[in-house]
């Protein structure tokens, strides 16, 4: 037998081992997966599906005995329905349901080991994307999901009716302690509600991590008391250790900072571990979903952000980053839309259009608060509000530490628009027509919104033009 003839049927058929089943009829228990395969030339779709089904459950590359110790037909993921991709030859969406005994309770390490383990590199495959999932009820249920949720965020920081309101200091590296805790505080007293450290600012020897913390927190508290709203910095406290990521965090608290921030490259189960410190300490968790694009961007191959989404709520942050659609990185309206509805509504129902391909039942599982950020400004408020609504943080970063007249002109710019644009909502105004005019009209009586709008432009942006191009992989056999 050569290696190619291991996915050839016939010789090893996946299929006719019963990882495809056409007649199976999932049960509401089940995990079910979308996946987008691309198989080699000359390999059978259907096959190709059952393959990602053994392979991402009980199979291994050829019969082995021991599977009539086991009650192998309850074990075996099936792919029940292979569709073909709508204009894209060669691709189809695969559908495969799981029974829950394959997971254990409340672990995403142990569910993505099965459903993104090895069937990546499966040499039948040309390409695998996944795209999808639904998790049932009664797998939610084994979380806890988010620490606090959008509920208890606002109850927490007082603040309803609008957006949220952050932004990220830059430069990203090399500030020293005093410097970063005045942009802190500036940007805080100016009228925002966050401010947040960089993905990339951990301890760095420019500035140590206590040093950092001490001085946030000066910043945040100075603000607090000259504005009488509450305020917070997302401190982060990525680490190379849970153990490390502990301490700090523990610091954060005893400042009285309300919220601390994890990186995304810190895994799953830290991510989860941390979440619990969040519930148990009454401190909110924001997640920056660092090094994501290099498994989600690709439309043919990796996993989309929506399941990343799905397991970031099931593990319990109560942010996460979602995209802007009009900023400095990828992301096309519809797709971005369906993130957002993954993170916040208690059902979700199936929408091909936005990349919803299963229902979602959140069982009352409070939402995550998707945050906006990257390369947005105030001349935008109108389109954010549009399109993301009002359960949403929005984040500028150069937006707010860029402006002309000083970084607390900035804050006074975003917030001056907000409130102006979320009036006009309330009004009945349609965003899109007049919100130009609307943001226009505030910045006669604001002059930082006037210097943002004259800085950045206030043109509307063509959510069509956006439409990412789909980016193919070009693995060869
Ligand atoms: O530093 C920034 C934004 O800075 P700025 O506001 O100056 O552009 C964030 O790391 C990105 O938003 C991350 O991207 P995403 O939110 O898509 O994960
Ligand atoms: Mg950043």
């Amino acid at each position: 037998m050569t290696n190619e003839d291991r996915w050839n049927p016939g010789v090893h058929s996946y299929a006719s081992m019963g990882y495809y089943n056409a007649d199976y009829v999932p049960k509401d228990t089940d995990v079910i997966a979308v996946f987008r395969v691309t198989p080699q030339p000359g390999v059978d779709p259907l096959e190709a599906a059952a393959a990602v089904a053994g392979e991402s459950s009980t199979a291994t590359w050829t019969v082995v005995w021991t599977d009539r110790l086991t009650a192998n037909t309850h074990y075996q993921a099936k792919a029940y329905r292979v569709d073909p991709v709508p204009g894209r030859p060669g691709e189809y969406f695969a559908h495969v349901a799981y029974d829950i005994d394959l997971f254990e309770e409340g672990s995403i390490a142990n569910l993505t080991s099965s459903i993104i383990g090895n069937v990546f590199g499966f040499k039948p495959l040309l390409a695998l994307r996944l795209e999808d999932m639904r998790i049932p009820v009664a797998y939610v249920k084994t979380f806890q999901g988010p620490a606090h949720g959008i509920v208890m965020e606002r109850e927490v920081l007082n603040k309803y009716g609008r957006p949220l309101l952050g932004a990220t200091v830059k430069p990203k590296l090399g500030l020293s302690a005093r410097n970063y805790g005045r942009v802190v505080y500036e940007a805080c007293r100016g009228g925002l509600d966050f401010t947040k450290d960089d993905e990339n600012i951990n301890s760095q020897p420019f500035m140590r991590w206590r040093d950092r913390f001490l001085y946030c927190m000066e910043g945040v508290n100075r603000a607090i008391a000259e504005t009488g709203e509450s305020k917070g910095h997302y401190l982060n406290v990525t680490a190379a250790t849970v153990e490390e990521m502990y301490e700090r965090a523990e610091f954060a608290k005893e400042l009285g900072s309300v919220i601390i921030m994890i990186d995304l490259t810190v895994g799953y189960t830290a991510m989860q571990s941390m979440a619990n410190w969040a519930r148990r300490n009454g401190v909110l968790l924001h997640l920056h979903r660092a090094g994501h694009s290099t498994y989600t961007r690709q439309k043919t191959h990796g996993v989309s952000f929506r399941v990343i989404a799905k397991w970031c709520r099931l593990i319990g942050v109560d942010h996460v980053h979602a995209g802007t659609v009009v900023g400095k990185l990828e992301g096309d309206p519809a797709t971005t839309r369906g993130f957002y509805d993954t993170l916040r509504l208690d059902h979700v129902p199936a929408n091909p259009a936005n990349g919803i391909y299963v229902e979602q039942d959140w069982a009352s599982m409070p939402g995550v608060m998707p945050v906006a950020s990257g390369g947005i400004h105030a001349g935008q408020m109108h389109q954010l509000i549009d399109l993301l609504g009002e359960d949403v943080i929005l984040q500028f970063g150069g937006g707010t530490i860029g402006h002309p007249m000083g970084i607390a002109a900035g804050a006074e710019a975003n917030r001056v628009a907000l409130e102006a644009i979320i009036k006009a909502r309330n009004e009945g105004k349609d965003l899109l027509k007049e919100g130009p005019t609307v943001l226009r009209a505030a910045a006669q009586r604001c002059g930082p919104l006037d210097a943002a709008l004259s800085t950045w432009g206030d043109v509307t942006f063509d959510y069509a033009a956006t439409d990412a191009p789909d980016v193919v992989v070009t693995a060869s056999r």
